[in-house]
């Protein structure tokens, strides 16, 4: 898996290797990339920020002044620019280079190929505002393609957050290490297609890269592979009893399709015998399209006792009986996946936390931002300037481990690892999705999968399921939960054989 290094980490790496030309060689690596996306001759927009971004950007201007036309825009006071950045400008200039100070009225000439953003990287500090933010405004609007260097100018690198606004990217250059913020929240959408310049300088183990906040546990991981799946691997002289038992506890009054919809995820996903306890009074004995359910009142907890794990909240409702039902969960030997109204009580119930810490099985959290709000008793922008942290705060806060969904879900363990989901797209911005999610995870467990690689192949695989039906038009438009946990059987097959075959 790719590693993704926080700002801090990215820091302890440049130190380690100091002395080597790395932003000579970022410039080179800019220069070659823009090569391959930009004819000879054309002209060129580079935007020179006042820190080493901005040097980056005139190193490449001095490598590609001979083969394009090129603008060059200086941001800042050039006089105040750090050492390395000051000298690739005097480069620039002594090659007959000019600096522009607001971006040049181009008339009748050509506009622009490419934009190269050299504003703003790692360096960010404070949301743009005044001529920085009216420069990115402009830029954006110009409608040319851009290729931002290192991050997109505006986005944060470790949380992809806009501060104040960010410049729209459609390829993003960035350098030593992938960073989070280009993968999570508003990241994907301004970065474009990502691609690593190395600089030549080797993965981040040759640094002590623990990041200085509390509770991380060093570098993250990018989740763009589903990992080791053996566990699943079935012997022929095998039977349902083999492949495990979950229940899924939820469907109160008019919600009961979300706990069908985990219920037959799990199924589709290989569980050997799936049971619903059903809250809803009038719920029917049988799921017409998939008999193979066994659907149960959820009271007594006879078939909940015996589960190999237990999906509680999909359409749970947060009435008396959830509540009970819930705090009995928290005290059942086996792993328990907590989804929707679930979280919601326990961030109404104080003594859930406490419950769910004295747990000795593992427990799984998936909330999407707003109830991981509601957990962590702040505002869903709070929890979106900061999902690695509101991830791993959950995590420690409920000893669970904790996928954040949303673009990008982060997971994260109370030990403070952490991981971003690279695939899946807005086709899963549809009522149930989470259900098939919960119902998934669950799946791969009672199958035998560690929790921590039943949640990371889960999240991973409910992505790809939705990107594979994407891509041959099946959404993102109008894509269903029921069409994901389908489609999820599909890839989840296909990635055993592949694992089988090598
Ligand atoms: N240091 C190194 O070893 C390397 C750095 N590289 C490049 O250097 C970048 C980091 O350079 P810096 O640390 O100089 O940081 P940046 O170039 O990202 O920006 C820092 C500058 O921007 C100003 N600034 C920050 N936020 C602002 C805001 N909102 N409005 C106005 N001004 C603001 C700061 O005061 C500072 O002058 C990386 O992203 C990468 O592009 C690469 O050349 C690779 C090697
Ligand atoms: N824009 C998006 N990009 C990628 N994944 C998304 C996006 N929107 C939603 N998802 C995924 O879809 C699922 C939605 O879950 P949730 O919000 O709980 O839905 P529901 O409660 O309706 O089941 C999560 O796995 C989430 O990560
Ligand atoms: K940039």
């Amino acid at each position: 898996m790719t590693p993704l290094l926080l700002r801090s980490q990215i820091h302890a790496l440049e130190l380690a290797h100091a002395a080597l030309p790395l932003m000579q060689r970022a410039g080179a690596a800019i220069a070659a990339y823009v090569r391959q996306i930009a004819l000879p001759g054309s002209r060129l927009l580079v935007l020179a920020g006042p820190g080493n971004n901005g040097g980056d950007a005139l190193v490449a201007a001095s490598l590609l002044h001979h083969d394009y036309v090129l603008n060059v825009v200086m941001f800042g006071d050039p006089q105040r620019l750090p050492d390395q950045a000051a000298q690739a400008c005097r480069d620039w200039q002594a090659s007959g280079g000019e600096l522009h100070t607001a971006l040049p009225v181009l008339g009748d000439t050509p506009g622009y190929a490419l934009v190269l953003d050299g504003l703003f990287g790692i360096g960010l500090a404070r949301p743009l505002q005044g001529g920085a933010a009216a420069l990115v405004q402009q830029v954006n609007a110009l409608g040319v393609p851009v290729l931002a260097l290192d991050v997109p100018s505006g986005l944060c690198a470790d949380t992809g957050a806009v501060l104040g606004v960010a410049i729209q990217a459609r390829y993003t250059l960035t350098f030593l290490a992938h960073k989070p913020g280009l993968y999570t929240h508003d990241g994907p959408d301004h970065a474009g297609r990502v691609q690593l310049a190395r600089l030549d300088v080797p993965g981040p183990d040759v640094a002590d890269l623990v990041a200085g906040d509390a509770g991380v546990a060093g570098y993250g991981h990018l989740l763009d592979a589903p990992g080791e799946l053996h566990a699943l691997k079935r012997r022929l002289n095998s039977n349902k009893g083999n492949h495990g038992r979950v229940a899924v506890i939820g469907g109160a009054g008019g919600m009961m399709g979300a706990a069908l919809l985990a219920a037959r995820a799990a199924l589709l996903c290989g569980a050997g015998r799936v049971y619903a306890g059903l809250l809803d009074a009038q719920a029917y004995g049988l799921d017409y399209l998939y008999p193979e359910l066994m659907l149960r009142d959820p009271l007594p907890l006879t078939e909940v006792d015996a589960a190999d794990c237990v999906v509680l909240g999909p359409g749970l409702g947060q009435g008396d009986l959830a509540l009970y039902l819930l705090e009995a969960a928290l005290r059942l030997p086996a792993p328990l996946v907590l989804d929707a109204d679930a979280l919601n009580l326990m961030a109404c119930t104080p003594t859930c936390a406490e419950q769910s810490c004295a747990r000795s099985a593992a427990t799984i959290i998936t909330p999407h931002p707003g109830e991981a709000a509601r957990l962590l008793a702040c505002s869903v922008a709070e929890v979106q300037q900061d999902r690695i942290g509101s991830a791993i705060r959950l995590a420690q806060q409920y000893a669970a481990i904790t996928v954040l969904k949303g673009c990008g879900s982060v997971i994260a363990t109370p030990a403070g690892h952490w991981w971003i989901n690279r695939s899946g797209n807005p086709g899963l911005a549809s009522a149930g999705m989470g259900d098939v999610l919960a119902g998934i995870i669950a799946a791969l467990l009672v199958q035998g999968l560690q929790p921590q690689q039943s949640v990371l192949t889960a999240v991973h695989l409910h992505g790809a399921a939705a990107d594979g039906l994407v891509a041959s038009g099946i959404g993102p438009l109008g894509l269903t939960a029921s069409e994901v946990g389908l489609q999820a059987r599909r890839i989840l097959n296909l990635w055993l054989a592949r694992a089988d075959a090598s």
